[in-house]
């Protein structure tokens, strides 16, 4: 089947800790063998945020690839979004959760960019948050205190003690702020709160199970609200969240809906897809059904 569109290419080096730049060269050229007669533009991200501008400019009606992680997907998924492009994914980072959500895990680099480059794509719900679209997860509070503390962990820390490193960082000073949850007008919480995620995905954060009810191509958003937790409230809770089994705490709440209002008494972290955003008092988080073309094997 021959394309007239040329297929966009985006690359962040930086991805995989590197792996993406390194392996650039063999990536394009499987890409290029793959793609047959095809023709394929290659655009490398050159800092934070080029993917979004880089997708935005890719043609309308075409397929953008990522090759990257979370972040570069976050980014393309944002430069794409209700501009009739399609999204292709080539998983190469540490956490890969939207992979996860889209089935595209474990397909190993050949069948990956196979599956990136064909014809074969499946509509998944695309999040909004003040705006700007999401594909598979906003968490609020806690889990985005502790990836901003992770950015200012000591080099040597790696992987699981940075996270631990991050996490004690933050329990240390921890101080709840006060959440008001509304859907269509109603307050479905109200109290202080740990951490709210909003999710298309169940997982998060390189795999942690926040939302095991999550589909994501239901139309809807599932919203697990952690409430007050003290910091050994919260080292209890987290094993459990590391094995999907914290909805059953009398102090974990679980909704679902299109839209929510999430209010805080003060400024509080976010991150959308494991991407730091700027910290607001009020978020605004919708989903958009079935908005969002992936390639699918
Ligand atoms: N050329 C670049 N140099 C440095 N950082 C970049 C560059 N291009 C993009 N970035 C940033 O790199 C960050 C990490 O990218 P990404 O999340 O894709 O990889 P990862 O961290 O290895 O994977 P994951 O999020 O799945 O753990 C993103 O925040 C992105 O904005």
């Amino acid at each position: 089947m021959s394309h007239a569109l040329p297929i966009t290419v985006i690359l962040n080096p930086a991805a995989g800790r590197g792996r993406v730049g390194r392996m650039a060269a063999q990536i394009e050229a499987a890409l290029r063998q793959a793609a047959g007669e095809r023709p394929l533009v290659f655009l490398h991200t050159r800092a934070p945020g080029d993917a979004v501008e880089l997708a935005r400019q890719a043609p309308a009606g075409g397929r953008v690839v990522a090759v990257g992680g979370d972040g570069t997907v976050h980014e393309v998924i944002r430069g794409i979004a209700h501009g009739g492009k399609s999204l292709g994914v080539v998983p190469i980072g540490s956490g890969n959760d939207f992979a996860r959500m889209a089935g595209l895990r474990g397909l190993g680099l050949a069948e990956s960019l196979r599956v990136a480059l064909g014809d074969k794509a499946r509509p998944f719900d695309l999040g909004e948050v003040n705006g700007e679209a999401f594909g598979a997860s906003v968490g609020i509070g806690f889990d985005a205190q502790v990836a901003h503390k992770a950015l200012s962990a000591p080099t040597f820390l790696r992987g699981m003690p940075r996270y631990l490193y991050s996490i004690f960082g933050v329990l240390r000073e921890l101080n709840l702020p006060e959440l008001v949850l509304e859907a269509e007008g109603k307050v479905l919480f109200q109290g202080r709160a740990l951490l709210s995620a909003l999710m298309n995905a169940r997982t998060y954060g390189g795999g942690i199970p926040i939302s095991p009810g999550a589909a994501p191509d239901d139309g809807l958003l599932s919203v697990v609200v952690a409430g007050e937790f003290s910091r050994l409230g919260v080292l209890g809770i987290l094993p459990r969240l590391l094995a999907g089994k914290h909805l059953g705490h009398p102090r974990v709440r679980e909704f679902s809906g299109r839209a929510f209002t999430v209010r805080f008494d003060r400024a509080t972290p976010a991150h959308a897809d494991g991407e730091l955003v700027q910290a607001q008092s009020t978020y605004e988080v919708r989903v958009h059904p079935k908005a969002l073309a992936v390639a699918v094997p």
